[in-house]
């Protein structure tokens, strides 16, 4: 199977997670977009969706499914989302595409993450996929100097600008040994909005495409 197949597979595997008439988060990114064109074919059996990004509201409204401002909803029975990297106790990092802080924001509300990835996402330490953290522009330059000083290399991803008006530093050259310490840490950095670890914040379960077919994963 291609990469564009494990995808398809994986995204058409989490439909089985959905809840009838209830609201399904999404998320953002290739993998989403094949779980959207996936949820396409039972919309009839949702209620909605809330979108974790202005792209896949989007694609949502573009299938004709009902997106919902996260603001008017109290319960996201499931949020299904890609990661970039996830290791065996579900932590990820995300935010490859810029969407991490609506991403954790909707993860955060929903009662179940189930993270949908190709085989490559899964890694024994989290940090070979430079870490995105979302910055406030006029901190930016502060930020930086914070994050070289705990150890990383911050490059600004040069033209991108988030949903929310903020800028991305993608971090490389970090040592994620302890990932919820690291989370916290970079959080605490005057100017950060938050950083792409998912890690109190974990997935629940984890659809993994394989070439034997999709594997369910749960945190050890
Ligand atoms: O966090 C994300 C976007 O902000 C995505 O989930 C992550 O980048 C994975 O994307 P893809 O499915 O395209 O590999």
């Amino acid at each position: 199977m291609t990469q564009d197949e494990l995808k398809k597979a994986v995204a058409r595997a989490a439909l089985a997670y959905l809840v009838d008439g209830e609201i399904v988060g999404v998320g953002t990114g290739s993998t989403a977009n094949c779980f959207i064109d996936e949820l396409a074919g039972i919309r009839h059996r949702i209620r909605g969706a809330v979108a974790s990004s202005e792209t896949t509201r989007k694609r949502l409204e573009g299938h004709g499914i009902t997106v919902f401002d996260l603001d008017t909803v109290d319960v996201i029975p499931v949020y299904v989302d890609g990661a970039d990297e996830i290791n065996a106790t579900l932590q990820m990092i995300k935010g490859g595409g810029g969407a991490l802080t609506r991403e954790k924001i909707v993860a955060a509300v929903a009662a179940k993450f189930v993270c949908i990835a190709d085989g490559s996402k899964l890694v024994t330490v989290l940090g070979h996929f430079p870490l995105p953290v979302e910055v406030i522009p006029m901190a930016i330059g502060h930020v930086c100097r914070q994050l070289a000083a705990i150890g990383g290399t911050p490059r600004l991803r040069e033209g991108f600008v988030t949903d929310n008006g903020n800028l991305i530093v993608d971090v490389s050259g970090l040592a994620i040994l302890d990932a919820s310490a690291l989370e916290t840490r970079i959080n605490q950095i005057v100017g950060v909005v938050t950083n792409g670890l998912f890690a109190h914040r974990p997935a629940d379960v984890c659809l993994l495409a394989t070439q034997g077919g999709v594997q369910t994963l749960s945190a050890k």
